[in-house]
């Protein structure tokens, strides 16, 4: 099956500038390779480096050394660690989601803002964008009271249901899913779990970080575990199986 992400020997530092120039390693020799339509769960301890890998293939964070190779539809093969920020741009626009509990949106656009413009993003009409993210918006039970008002006084949940919707609406290649479910009942993880499969149905490809280990395992291909340094593979649908990933 044909790669849509390989990373090799993944390495972030942060330098703390006010302490002396001292580095943190966030993660470091991040070795994965992601097939088109499959789903990694990444599991590991607090503070082990899971969130710092899914911002540096989204390049929220710029990688200290290594690779992160991703088949884009509009670049063609491309190393996301060292693409320019226009390269960037472009592949998050169209190609890449990323979803967490925190939300990076411009002030002053409302929730269907938000969602619209997604979608517009991805090339489609204004009414039907406008319709769509306000179907998306009332799958995730996101009220229609919060539609025009602005997300940054949401709760957690609410604002965790805008972004899955506003990632999902654009049916992406590569999503990143940053504790997809923390935060929600048991009736909106229902409500993610069925839009990921129908995602995962028709192609896109996924990785998504847990604590939920049930829910993981539920729409999980893969999972590789995060433990003092090393990313083990250590399960898969067809069994379980110890494997260090190098
Ligand atoms: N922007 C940053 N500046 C400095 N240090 C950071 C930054 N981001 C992450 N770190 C550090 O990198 C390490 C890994 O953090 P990361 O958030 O990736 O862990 P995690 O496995 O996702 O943890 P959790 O499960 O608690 O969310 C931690 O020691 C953290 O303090």
């Amino acid at each position: 099956m044909k790669n849509l992400l390989v990373v090799e020997a993944l390495r972030k530092t942060f330098t703390m500038h006010h302490f002396h120039g001292k580095d943190i390693v966030g993660c470091e020799d991040i070795h994965l390779s992601l097939p088109q339509g499959r789903f990694i769960g990444l599991t590991g301890e607090s503070g082990a480096g899971k969130s710092t890998i899914l911002k540096c293939i989204y390049r929220t964070y710029t990688p200290t050394e290594g690779t992160v190779l991703f088949d884009s539809d509009q670049l063609g093969p491309i190393d996301l660690a060292k693409a320019t920020d226009r390269e960037i741009l472009a592949i998050r626009k169209r190609e890449i989601g990323y979803v967490s509990q925190f939300l990076n949106v411009m002030p002053r656009v409302t929730a269907l803002e938000v969602v619209t413009d997604a979608i517009l993003d991805m090339e489609e009409g204004p009414g039907t964008a406008k319709e769509k993210a306000k179907e998306m918006l009332a799958y995730f039970k996101l009220p229609s009271l919060l539609w025009d008002s602005f997300p940054r006084t949401f709760s957690g949940g609410e604002k965790l249901r805008l972004n899955l919707a506003q990632a999902m609406a654009k049916r992406p290649k590569l999503l990143l899913l940053d504790e997809p479910t923390a935060s929600l009942d048991d009736a909106s993880k229902q409500l993610v779990k069925e839009m990921i499969l129908l995602l995962k149905n028709s192609g896109t490809s996924m990785i998504g970080i847990f604590h939920d280990l049930d829910f993981m395992e539920t729409v999980a291909d893969e999972h590789y575990h995060l433990s003092h340094g090393s990313l083990k593979k250590i399960a898969n649908r067809h069994g379980y199986k110890a494997e260090l990933v190098k």
